[in-house]
């Protein structure tokens, strides 16, 4: 087995993004809500923030204010002229509803390609904002196995910021895609056939020696919390002597997605101009 490190990638993509917003003449402005009681969000923020300094990006976290004034805030810094861009982490406080909240930041400052019109251009294959991690996950998987045209990728979860903008993703760039989720009845027949899985499930373990061909490169999104520390849903140490490439958990796709939110932030921030 390899494991993959995502710094490296991560490091190219931040040193773009710190020669576009030189270029751009000034910081872009950044607003990220989050839950700090979330320790996936919590780390996210902060690994953000730190980020955001070296690539000369303006950005501040905020808490979540309680579920009735979420709407009223989106709704302030979304008429707040001084912000290039807003980030709100799921899962959204209870109660708040995720399209309601998207609609009313509006998808000028949508950074995760949350909005339905963002969404909605991804999904016709146009250009567009994608989410992150999303991104992040296409462009490891062409850094470890190259060009994706033609390959058979499967996909484990179908969320909105992950499972589904990946699928368009990876459309886009040619793959033949798999959506597997919580229903797939026999989910190792599925991965077994791939060349690329991406896990997102979030449950420890879920993929073992059964579930891969030789050969095949394993992405896992997943940050599962628990006794044993931070750990994805693939088990590293029954493919211990296997032919697989796993990404690290959490420096794989974690630092990748990092880079990819400042990306989106400098893109945004250059469209609005200086
Ligand atoms: N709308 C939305 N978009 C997201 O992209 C999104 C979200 N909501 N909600 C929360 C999850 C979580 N997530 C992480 C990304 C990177 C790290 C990351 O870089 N972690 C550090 C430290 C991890 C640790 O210490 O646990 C690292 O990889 O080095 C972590 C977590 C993005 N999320």
């Amino acid at each position: 087995m390899r494991i993959f490190n995502g710094t490296a990638l991560a490091a190219r993509l931040n040193a773009e993004t710190q020669a576009r917003v030189a270029e751009l003449g000034r910081a872009p402005r950044c607003r990220v809500l989050l839950d700090g009681s979330n320790a996936g969000m919590a780390a996210y923020g902060a690994r953000l923030a730190d980020s955001a300094v070296a690539a000369g990006i303006d950005l501040e976290t905020e808490s979540y204010p309680q579920a009735a004034e979420v709407l009223p805030r989106l709704a302030t810094l979304a008429a707040d002229a001084t912000l290039d861009a807003v980030a709100t982490l799921y899962p959204l406080p209870a109660g708040v509803d995720p399209l309601q909240a998207a609609l009313t930041l509006g998808a000028a400052k949508d950074i995760d390609g949350l909005h339905p019109e963002n969404a909605g251009l991804l999904a016709l294959g146009a250009p567009a904002r994608a989410p992150a991690t999303a991104r992040a996950c296409r462009l490891i998987a062409e850094d470890i196995a190259g060009p994706l045209t033609g390959r058979e990728v499967v996909l484990v979860g179908a969320s909105r910021i992950v499972g589904r903008p990946l699928a368009q993703l990876l459309l886009d760039a040619g793959a033949t895609v798999t959506l597997t989720h919580a229903d797939t009845r026999d989910l190792a027949a599925h991965t077994r056939g791939a060349e690329i899985v991406i896990t997102a499930a979030g449950r420890a373990g879920l993929i073992g020696p059964d579930h891969l061909a030789d050969g095949t490169v394993v992405l896992d999104v997943s940050i599962n919390r628990g006794a044993h520390g931070v750990i994805g849903d693939v088990d590293l140490a029954a493919l211990a002597d296997r032919d697989v490439t796993v990404t690290h958990v959490p420096d794989g796709v974690g630092p990748v997605t990092t880079g990819c939110l400042l990306a989106n932030i400098a893109a945004t921030a250059c469209e609005a101009g200086s």
